[in-house]
């Protein structure tokens, strides 16, 4: 359990002022318990009025909740105009003096209102319809706060998983937000059982308890109110502890248990056959365009981007999730007119969007295709067995991250997978371990996988096609070898990774002239020489800091001009190569210094012509 850190004393000073104050009527009512007159009292009548009181709170606030609840979730949920307006109407009651709220009622619901047919004024029907226009404010703002404090991404990937909006709005919204409704249900009970300004306008007879009270107080006077007071006090001390009872900390729920079979990848299987992604999306937001056309035919396209360009927002699009113009098109059929549930995605965001109230059991197997089987043995591959009863807050980052790719993996029927960097809260070991095991189960899928990532390692061991995003736009795109070896601008290149970065000019043997006789030579990965920029360019070129070795017999001379210390077991190395400064990191054990030779891998260099 978190440490609790100390509060400052002055909020705890004003805190406990307060508390005092709420508390000192009570004290001076108990004070007072010796001056009771319980002669004069109206047993019967006190009873009847606790009845009528507890019955019609009873009934207000069951029509406060039927329709104040779905009214809180729309004031949460909705935009435009017309929210904000609702969201200021229901406020109105709690601005009016009870009184005036009462006379207004009776405009509509008194004899000769456009509502009087129905004989609501002085009837038990009449303290009803008062009760619950003072009362709903109470359960209606309980409902909006705890509706707006349920994460509306939770919502979306319940709908990827094949959820309509009433079952998102059962399973998902209402269980995460039923503890603060349930306590705005009982406020607007206790205020509803409290009621008298509105009700004694609208409906005076049959007396509720506040009325009766009011009436024995003209009656009898201040003795007489204590053995009035005590029924109130009593049933509204009751409801209290009963609405803690309810609103107490849920027990956690057994986990279903699950046969597990071997994954879907273990089994021997070709690849699939490649499939069509064609995007063409745009959106418009204040300070940020998105604009991506994309065509590819592949199984696995790994985005990578700065962040902030739009690579989650793309990946939402194609889910379905991102209100944006223009297609996504996969195999020619044009997904943009089908809702989310209907896309047969396996959606991974980035926050894991695992509902609080959900063991990691219930959570894996949430989606409505979802094959118990296959959840079982992905809940085995991805260590989860020993944590099925487990909830969210029970977990870390990593485990959060890992029931998120159970569920998603467990569907039935996937036509995409969308993966929002799937693996960035994983130690190095366990990541590695699952992109061996996740790119195995998705080579054996139909489905086409779209990974977004950070890591141009991992979007290399993953991917058959790169997309590179910047300021919403695609800068550079194709298959991946293709996209590392011709990056088509430094911007890209060091999206890819690149640091050690020098000039040269484009010879006609396919090297590059750097300078002082030295020639680099550059393999494309489609072909010798192919497609390399033409005779004379200016060229820049790089390669990563460890692509650079120093070796005895390397193929071009060099000089080292600075040494680092060694760190993480390599040595910061700045050396100069033709006309090129170069930072590398050198094996801590190669001793030379001086002029010495390096070797390049020539398959590993990255070249663009320069601006
Ligand atoms: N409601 C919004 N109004 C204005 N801009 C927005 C809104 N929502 C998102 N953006 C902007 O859209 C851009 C793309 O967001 P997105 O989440 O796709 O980035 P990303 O490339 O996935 O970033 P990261 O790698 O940090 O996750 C961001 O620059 C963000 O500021």
């Amino acid at each position: 359990m978190r440490a609790m850190r100390p509060m400052p004393r002055a909020v705890k000073g004003l805190a406990c002022l307060l508390g005092l104050w709420l508390l000192a009527p009570f004290v001076a009512g108990m004070v007072r318990l010796g001056d009771a007159d319980w002669s004069g009292v109206d047993r019967a009548g006190l009873v009847r009025a606790a009845g009528v009181s507890m019955a019609s709170a009873g009934v207000a606030t069951l029509l406060i909740g039927l329709f104040g609840i779905p009214l809180g979730y729309v004031l949460a949920r909705g935009r435009g105009w017309w929210t904000v307006w609702l969201g200021g109407v229901v406020q109105l009651p709690l601005a009016l003096p009870p009184l005036a709220g009462g006379v207004l009622l009776l405009f509509l619901l008194g004899y000769g209102g456009p509502l009087g047919g129905l004989g609501l004024s002085e009837h038990f029907g009449g303290i009803v319809a008062a009760e619950m226009f003072v009362a709903a404010p109470f359960l209606i703002i309980a409902a909006r706060s705890a509706f707006a404090a349920v994460d509306p991404v939770l919502e979306d990937v319940a709908a990827t998983l094949g959820h309509r909006p009433g079952a998102i709005f059962r399973r998902v919204s209402l269980p995460l937000a039923w503890r603060p409704i349930l306590a705005g249900l009982v406020l607007a009970w206790l205020r509803a059982f409290g009621e008298f300004g509105a009700t004694v306008m609208l409906a005076y007879h049959p007396y509720s308890l506040p009325v009766f009270t009011y009436v024995a107080f003209g009656e009898a006077g201040l003795p007489a109110m204590l053995p009035v007071l005590a029924p109130t006090l009593l049933l509204a001390g009751l409801l209290m502890v009963a609405g803690h009872w309810l609103t107490r900390p849920v027990a956690r729920g057994a986990a279903p248990r699950m046969a597990p079979l071997p994954l879907p990848a273990t089994r021997e299987r070709a690849e699939a056959s490649p499939r069509h992604l064609a995007l063409a999306i745009h959106r418009d937001l204040p300070g940020f365009t998105l604009d991506v056309t994309l065509e590819s035919r592949t199984r696995r396209i790994a985005i990578l981007g700065p962040s902030g360009s739009g690579k989650s927002m793309t990946l939402r699009a194609i889910a379905g999730l991102e209100d944006v113009a223009g297609q996504v098109r996969l195999d020619g059929g044009d997904l943009s007119p089908l809702p989310p549930e209907q896309r047969a995605v396996a959606y991974v965001p980035q926050g894991y969007a695992l509902p609080a109230h959900l063991t990691v059991a219930r959570q894996v197997t949430f989606a409505t295709d979802c094959v118990p089987e296959r959840a079982a043995a992905w809940m085995g591959a991805l260590g989860l067995e020993a944590l099925s009863g487990r909830y969210p807050a029970e977990l870390s980052p990593g485990q959060r991250q890992r029931v998120a790719l159970a569920r998603a993996l467990s569907r039935r029927r996937v036509d995409l997978v969308l993966l929002d960097e799937p693996f960035s809260a994983l130690d190095a070991p366990l990541r590695a371990r699952l992109r061996r095991e996740v790119l195995a189960v998705l080579r054996g899928m139909e489905a086409l996988t779209v990974l977004v990532t950070h890591d141009p390692a991992e979007a290399l061991a993953m991917a058959e096609e790169l997309v590179l995003l910047d300021g919403g736009r695609v800068i550079r795109a194709g298959p991946t070898a293709d996209v590392f070896a011709r990056p088509g601008s430094e911007l890209a290149a060091r999206l890819l990774g690149a640091e050690a970065i020098g000039d040269g000019v484009m010879l006609p043997d396919g090297r590059i002239d750097l300078g002082q006789g030295v020639g680099l030579l550059v393999r494309h990965p489609v072909g010798e020489g192919a497609d390399l920029p033409p005779t004379g360019t200016r060229v820049r070129w790089s390669a990563r800091p460890y692509q650079i070795r120093l070796a005895k017999d390397g193929a071009y001379p060099a000089r080292i001009l600075w040494r680092g210390t060694v760190r993480d077991g390599q040595r910061p190395t700045r050396l100069r190569l033709g006309d090129a400064e170069l930072e590398i990191l050198a094996d801590p054990s190669c001793e030379a210094d001086g002029a010495c030779r390096v070797t390049i891998d020539p398959g590993c260099l990255q070249v663009w012509p320069a601006a």
